[in-house]
């Protein structure tokens, strides 16, 4: 994508672009855009990191509730956003049987019932072909 068309989006192209960028936080992509004009994409990306690292704690948590459950609900009934769906597709997590979602539940209730936000990981890091054959643990 080319950073002039980025720079030139208006308020609500962007958003719908860049909202997703920290799931379901378009007020972030919002917050972001307001710190144009970038120098090219990654300059984006490390607007997004301040943004978000600069968050206080209570912010960043907030930013973890909104992620859905690995193999959770939202996933069952459909409700995962585009890259959510991607993310969780990559590692598998669509396509669990039933016993396999059950076991993961489990320990996703005690997750977030321990820190009261639901356990994240970048799930498309779990997909073995993204993981350099070096770092592989079989
Ligand atoms: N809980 C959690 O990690 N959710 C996710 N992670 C990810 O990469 N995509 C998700 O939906």
């Amino acid at each position: 994508m080319d950073i002039e068309k980025v720079n030139s989006m208006d308020f609500g192209e962007f958003v719908d672009v860049f909202g997703n960028v920290i799931e379901r936080c378009p007020l972030i992509a919002a917050a972001v855009r307001s710190q144009r004009p970038f120098s090219d994409l990654e300059d984006l990306e490390q607007h997004f990191f301040a943004f978000t690292d600069a968050l206080p704690q209570s912010g960043q948590e907030g930013v973890l509730r909104r992620h859905p459950d690995l193999a959770g609900r939202e996933l069952q009934r459909g409700e995962l956003s585009a890259e959510s769906r991607r993310e969780q597709s990559a590692a598998g997590l669509t396509s669990l049987g039933a016993a396999e979602r059950l076991w993961l539940a489990e320990p996703n209730a005690q997750y977030r019932a321990r820190f009261g936000f639901p356990f994240a990981l970048a799930a498309r890091l779990c997909d073995r072909a993204a993981v350099p054959r070096e770092r592989r643990r079989s």
